[in-house]
């Protein structure tokens, strides 16, 4: 009840910190200190090498600004992100689809690796790498009607071990080698089963309460110990990671430059650009 007054007085009269890039803003509440990092890249918050640079740089001023933890939302209306820009990818030469996949490792460490709190207020569509946001947090509140789900096997292609390290620290390894195999995109009542999601919400700002009320759960925990207990748990998958970060680039801009995958991404383009004309 205590942080959603605080929220409610965030929205009119608490002081608070903005900071914006081209494509994200955040504010941080004086009062909660918690920050809400929205991304505004519309009109679906898909990921190009900018939004990424923009997001980065945003985690790390959060992490630095020693804001008690991190909310990630949408400034769209119905998608939280589409993940990929698949216009940034086709017809890209390689350098270009090096620099793209390394700016998504980047921003995937960051937010993954973070020692705050971090929570996702899921207010639209989240599939691929919207889906990879989502789950390096630690807390997922998602509107209903929509899809979130690493759907990248039913676009031909594979998610690497550390895109799909979220899955496995949420999901069963059963249920989780199945939605990858399947490359499923889950309905948000079918994630909430799953476990994929933790609530359902009706609003964007019951979303955004919810998320402050995970963060208020470690109001009494000290940081420090919450952030390396934290830490623990993810360093598995972060030294992995590490080891293969080069090689993985080198795949991805081999396997994405290939001429059918190409062939695959403007196939897919079109039939995007299709539907949204409808
Ligand atoms: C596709 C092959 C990729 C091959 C890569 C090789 C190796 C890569 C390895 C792994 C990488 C995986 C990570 C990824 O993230 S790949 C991206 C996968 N993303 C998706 O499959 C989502 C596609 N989008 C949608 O399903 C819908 O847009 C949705 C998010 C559900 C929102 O639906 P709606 O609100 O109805 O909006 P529209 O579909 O009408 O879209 C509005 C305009 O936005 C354009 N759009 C949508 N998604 C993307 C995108 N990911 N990249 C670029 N542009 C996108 C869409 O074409 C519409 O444009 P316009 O208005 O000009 O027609």
């Amino acid at each position: 009840m205590m942080h959603l007054n605080l929220l409610r007085l965030g929205a009119c009269r608490v002081p608070s910190r903005l900071m914006s890039t081209k494509s994200t803003s955040v504010e941080i509440n004086d009062k909660t200190g918690v920050a809400i990092l929205s991304m505004c890249r519309p009109p679906v918050n898909s990921q190009n090498v900018q939004f990424l640079r923009d997001l980065k740089s945003s985690i790390y001023e959060i992490e630095n600004n020693k804001s008690r933890g991190l909310i990630l939302t949408s400034a769209n209306s119905n998608v939280f992100s589409a993940g990929l820009d698949i216009l940034e990818m086709y017809n890209a030469d390689k350098e270009q689809l090096g620099t793209l996949w390394t700016e998504l490792q980047n921003v995937w460490i960051a937010l993954y690796g973070s020692g705050l709190p971090t929570a996702a207020a899921i207010n639209g569509h989240a599939p691929a790498g919207g889906c990879l946001l989502a789950t390096a947090c630690e807390y997922r509140a998602m509107l209903p009607n929509c899809v979130i789900g690493l759907n990248e096997t039913q676009l031909g292609i594979i998610a690497p071990k550390w895109l799909m390290s979220g899955y496995q620290n949420i999901l069963p390894q059963r249920l989780a080698e199945r939605a990858l195999t399947q490359g499923r995109l889950f309905t948000t009542e079918e994630a909430l089963k799953a476990g994929l999601i933790d609530e359902i919400v009706n609003s964007k700002e019951e979303a955004l309460e919810k998320c402050l009320n995970f963060i208020g759960t470690f109001a009494k925990v000290n940081p420090l110990a919450r952030s390396l207990t934290k830490l623990q748990f993810r360093a598995a998958n972060i030294k992995e990671f590490e080891k293969i970060r080069q090689k993985d680039v080198e795949d991805f801009v081999s396997l994405a430059s290939r001429p059918e995958v190409q062939k695959v991404m403007g196939d897919y383009l079109e039939n995007l650009k299709k539907k949204s004309k409808k």
